[in-house]
């Protein structure tokens, strides 16, 4: 079973090629890490996916087949880089996870009970009920990823992509998230982050995919991250430094 099916995904912006015939595949319940250097396109893979760009070729289908209502159930949480968001935006933190029922709230538009509890609870698991009333630009930076974590939660997503959660993010944050992605992947949750932490991937994943325009490895962590791999799409091996 597939959650999420990228087929042939090709995307330039003007002359630059960001994405060269990518195809990926992620089964439910697992976490996938998606590495490759400054620019080889990974933010350009996750905003494909969420119809933010429009490829030139290829397609994305999400929830593999199945019935329509599976498909629409199966929707896609999105926590996008920091610099993406307009942190002056009038929210308090509460209604930024809000935002994650819209496509469950009925034809009125207002949060109902469920939606309100599934808010509570998703609040709850990133440890952020005391600060929910704060506006979203007046948290910390690993507050504010928690933040959007929990906006995916209260979404329940099946399919949960992440744009480097941990960058500028302080190890005890980092441990939360990490944790939280494993239960949600264990609900049955298929997920897609990106990191530039290589270190810290074998204890955050279950496969690796190595991005520079094109897919240059997909799979097990430890044969994904061979020298010969990483000197392939870092031009040195960031885990040895430089290849002389
Ligand atoms: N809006 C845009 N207009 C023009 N070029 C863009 C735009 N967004 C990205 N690019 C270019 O597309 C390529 C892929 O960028 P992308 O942001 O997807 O890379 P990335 O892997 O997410 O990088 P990083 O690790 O620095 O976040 C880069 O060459 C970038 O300069």
């Amino acid at each position: 079973m597939t959650a999420l099916s990228i087929r042939d995904v090709t995307v330039h912006y003007g002359p630059v090629l960001a994405l060269d015939h990518v195809s990926l595949d992620l089964a439910p319940a697992s976490i996938c890490g998606l590495i490759g250097m400054n620019g080889s396109g990974k933010s350009t893979l996750f905003k494909t996916v969420m119809g933010i760009v429009r490829p030139d070729t290829g397609s994305v289908e999400i929830g593999g087949g199945g019935s329509a209502a599976a498909r629409k159930r199966a929707a896609v949480g999105y926590v996008p880089q920091a610099e993406e968001i307009d942190w002056a935006f009038p929210l308090s933190v509460r209604d930024v996870v809000m935002t994650g029922r819209y496509g469950h709230l009925g034809f009125t538009r207002r949060p109902r009970r469920r939606d309100h509890d599934a808010v509570d609870v998703a609040l709850d698991r990133v440890h952020l009920t005391d600060l929910q009333d704060r506006q979203i630009g007046q948290l910390s930076g690993g507050q504010r990823k928690r933040a959007f974590v929990a906006r995916a939660i209260a979404q329940e997503a099946s399919v949960l992509l992440l744009d480097e959660p941990f960058a500028g993010v302080d190890k005890r944050s980092e441990a939360t998230i990490t944790s939280l992605l494993r239960e949600l992947a264990d609900d049955g949750t298929a997920i897609l982050i990106s990191t530039h932490d290589l270190q810290a991937l074998p204890r955050l994943a279950d496969r690796a995919v190595l991005l520079m325009q094109r897919i240059l490895a997909d799979g097990d962590i430890a044969d994904v991250l061979r020298p010969e791999n990483l000197v392939r799409a870092f031009g040195i091996d960031p885990l040895e430094g430089p290849v002389r």
